[in-house]
């Protein structure tokens, strides 16, 4: 079996993403320490898996060591999962206001929220991945447009936008995979 991966006393999240980059802190308060950079990375067409293990790949090769990087993706149950890994194009060109119309010829409004983080060690190292998922539903947007679709997705009854931060973190895709990763973290240190 190939060694486990190390993980240094801090880790390197890259990202171009500043709301994404506050709830990473957030989440990961007291359990590690994080420094970040905003590194230009090419992302791929692929599946989700795919998407994030490339770009996992570019960074550490671009930073030449240790990286965290994570990719997001927002699938309607009417696309088969489309936009998926595709989705800050049609958020870039839609805005939050108009998101919710391309599900207008559709009857089922239901979304998936998915993040995929990846951790590797270094350039020619396998990255690791660990990933979370937040079932709700496309709706027209409530609440502020600060944070990419927050306000045109819901989950029990409430946009992300209408939650507090402490609320969505608990619940959102970003938690739920960071609670993976911390597991993670937490089983290197007896390694
Ligand atoms: O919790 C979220 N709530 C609402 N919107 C979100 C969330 N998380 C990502 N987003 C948006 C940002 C981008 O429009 C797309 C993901 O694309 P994605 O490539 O993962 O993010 P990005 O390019 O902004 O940052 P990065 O430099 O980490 O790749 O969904
Ligand atoms: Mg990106």
């Amino acid at each position: 079996m190939a060694a486990a991966p190390t993980v240094p006393a801090r880790l390197n999240f890259i990202t171009g993403n500043k709301n994404k980059l506050a709830e990473v802190q957030a989440i990961l308060e007291g359990v590690i320490e994080l420094q970040s950079q905003n590194v230009d990375l090419v992302e791929i067409q692929g599946t989700v898996e795919e998407v994030t293990t490339d770009k996992c790949r570019r960074a550490a090769e671009a930073v030449q060591g240790p990286v965290l990087v994570e990719d997001t993706c927002l699938c309607f149950k009417a696309m088969n999962d489309l936009p998926g890994p595709y989705i800050k194009w049609f958020m870039l060109s839609l805005g939050p206001l108009k998101l919710h119309h391309m599900l207008d010829g559709f009857e089922d409004k239901s979304a998936q929220a998915v993040c995929t983080f990846a951790y590797c060690e270094g350039p020619g190292h396998e990255p690791v991945l660990f990933q979370g998922r937040t079932d709700g539903k496309l709706v027209a947007s409530r609440g502020p447009t600060v944070f990419g679709w927050d306000s045109c997705f819901e989950y029990n009854g409430k946009t992300y936008a209408e939650m507090e931060k402490s609320e969505k973190n608990k619940i959102s895709h970003r938690g739920k995979a960071l609670d993976k990763l911390k597991e993670w973290l937490a089983s290197r240190v007896d390694a």
